[in-house]
């Protein structure tokens, strides 16, 4: 990033004044969850402390559900092994006794590691088969609490740890759990805001353009996992205590299914929304004491009706700013001119090059001995009639294909095969001929994800929320806005995603792309579906890309475009190439004429 940056303390009074509407919400259940001891009983000191306890579980499950969209349904099985670590080393059953909070933190990082056990599977398995693995999980840990009975106390059970004073009254005790409550809402706020966060809900909304974002998916989820885990085993610690004795029945099927529920009430992506299902749930079946047998019956009621009813949960009821209707009639009027003052002019010297590409799909011969080079501060165009192998060019260029012989150079450096994500590194950057945004995402979010990898933070910053992250989210935006005036979309950059029409998510890819500084382009048909005025100011804005020195692939069906704007044509036929020229030698070329271009 070289021009724009952002005046930290301007940006950040800025950005609270903008959270704060955000904040709101949890600012008020913070307050009245501590003004709950003086306005109530030991009773409800019960429900509020069991309702903290479960959102400091829920707070992490909720990244893997939902923002990285993983249907970790058995995650009671992390409940139940922080609840028998912290209870087992505080009773000293394998080792001396150690002290309460001593037990929690270790029971933190045993949860953290078998946090990890239980989502490798997720790297393999999806949806359904995802969600037997960690069932099967919560089995096995279920049947080793029973068979273990020199340290679990088998059936018979296990006291569960005390906490010293003051936490040794039930009001003590909520409070230390409110403490952790807040602290997991802190740190999986912190996480969700971060680039982190975003790469989680690209990496389970559109996976191809995280990746082609330079996005890694196993190093995020693994981060992910780790964090849920240790949170998990925190709860299972404190619930073995407010339980004062527990044996494996404590730990049943329908708490996990409160906690996943919990989540799918709240909505997707959301934080706010998950922590009010999940208080919602905890109170519920005390409110109806007379349903409380009925409560595996209620949650599932609540689970059709959401899904049926209100698919984007709590948090699409109170996403009031998603509700303003849009301008009908609304242009998208891109500023070229202004690239120059966010990306640098770019100073590569290297040619991308391809030398004898060949790809087979069984019979068919996508491409064949293909050569192209694509040169910095060219727009190079890459033509031919349907199945010609254009995209498939793009693909193997990317990393999504592994070429079966060729060579693939950048300069001197040949490009590893088949590795999507180390594009973004190299400065390959693309837009897909379907495009992948995230529908639930806002616009900005969308564009910010382009630049994931330039962000320097850690995860640990980020969950933190350390000075490095903010300085990334500032810088993100920041350039992400701008992006998004130079292709004419500001005004929308609030509005999620999948309110917007066609050709506008177009030009939100090509913003994205941008993110990354690129020195190479990749454009699969970016003007299909564009009005002729909307081609218009796109070709404006190609030009203005390669004009910073970036070299562009131009993959398009509109011929007056690509004559309009390349430096070079290559017409692709059968996978081969039929013609390669200048547009002017190209635009006559006979059997181009006759294969392709009609007339
Ligand atoms: N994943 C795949 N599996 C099997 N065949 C494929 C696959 N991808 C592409 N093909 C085949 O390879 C050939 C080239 O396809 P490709 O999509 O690259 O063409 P294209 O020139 O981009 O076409 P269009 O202009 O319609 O997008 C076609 O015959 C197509 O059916």
């Amino acid at each position: 990033m070289t021009a724009v940056t952002a005046a930290p303390a301007r940006h950040e009074t800025r950005a609270f004044r903008a959270v704060l509407p955000q904040l709101a919400p949890f600012l008020g259940i913070f307050v009245l969850a501590m003004i709950l001891p003086f306005v109530s009983n030991n009773y409800w000191a019960l429900i509020g402390t069991r309702a903290a306890i479960y959102w400091v579980l829920v707070s992490g499950l909720n990244l893997i559900v939902g923002f990285a969209g993983h249907l970790a349904i058995g995650y009671v099985a992390l409940l139940t092994l922080g609840a028998y670590t912290t209870s087992v080393l505080v009773a000293g059953n394998v080792a001396p006794p150690v002290p309460v909070f001593v037990a929690l933190a270790i029971a933190a990082c045993v949860g953290a590691v078998f946090g990890v056990i239980v989502g490798l599977p997720a790297l393999r398995l999806r949806t359904f088969y995802f969600a037997m693995s960690t069932l099967g999980f919560a089995t096995i840990v279920t049947q080793i609490a029973l068979a273990w009975q020199s340290v679990t106390g088998g059936g018979i059970g296990i006291v569960g740890p005390e906490f010293p004073p003051p936490f040794n009254t039930a009001w003590g005790f909520y409070y230390l759990c409110i403490a952790f409550a807040g602290l997991a809402t802190w740190i999986s706020a912190n996480v969700a805001h971060s680039r982190f966060g975003r790469a989680l809900i690209a990496v389970r909304d559109a996976e191809v353009a995280a990746e082609a974002s330079g996005i890694s998916k196993p190093r995020m989820l693994i981060a992910i996992f780790l964090l849920a885990g240790a949170l998990a085993a925190i709860a299972g610690g404190l619930f073995a205590s407010l339980q004062t004795y527990i044996t494996p029945d404590a730990f049943t099927f329908d708490l996990s299914v409160l906690f996943f529920i919990a989540i799918l009430i709240g909505g997707r992506g959301s934080i706010l929304g998950p922590m009010l299902g999940t208080i919602i749930l905890t109170i519920l079946p005390e409110m109806v004491a007379s349903l409380a047998a009925w409560s595996t019956f209620l949650y599932a009621v609540l689970l059709l009706v959401i899904v049926l009813v209100m698919p984007g949960g709590i948090a699409a009821l109170l996403d009031f700013r998603n509700r303003r209707p849009l301008a009908a009639n609304r242009a998208i009027v891109p500023r070229p001119a202004a690239l120059g003052d966010i990306l640098r002019t770019s100073a590569g010297a290297r040619t991308l090059s391809l030398r004898g590409i060949a790809l087979s799909f069984g019979n068919v011969r996508a491409i064949d001995g293909l050569d192209l080079d694509v040169k910095p501060g060219q727009i190079h165009g890459l033509i031919g009639p349907n199945g010609s192998g254009k995209t498939t060019t793009l693909n193997v260029i990317s990393g999504y294909y592994a070429a079966k012989a060729g060579t693939l150079q950048l300069g001197e450096d040949a490009l590893a095969p088949g590795m999507p994500t180390l594009r973004a590194v190299n400065g390959i950057a693309r837009t897909f001929q379907t495009p992948r945004v995230i529908g639930e995402a806002s616009v900005l979010q969308n564009v910010m994800i382009g630049g994931t990898i330039e962000g320097q933070a850690s995860f640990v910053e980020a969950l933190l929320a350390l000075p490095r992250s903010r300085r990334d989210e500032r810088v993100l935006a920041a350039r992400a806005r701008a992006l998004l005036g130079v292709v004419g979309l500001e005004t929308l950059a609030d509005v999620r995603a999948d309110r917007l029409q066609h050709s506008e998510l177009r030009f939100i890819e090509i913003a994205r792309a941008l993110m990354l500084e690129p020195d190479f382009l990749l454009l699969d048909e970016p003007a299909a579906g564009l009005s002729s005025d909307e081609i218009e100011r796109l070709a404006a804005l190609i030009r203005a890309i390669s004009a910073r020195g970036a070299g562009v692939l131009l993959v398009e069906h509109h011929a007056d475009l690509i004559f309009d704007i390349c430096d070079q044509v290559t017409v692709l036929n059968l996978g081969r190439t039929l013609a390669a020229g200048t547009p002017a030698e190209i635009r006559v070329h006979k059997e181009v004429v006759s294969a392709y271009l009609g007339g």
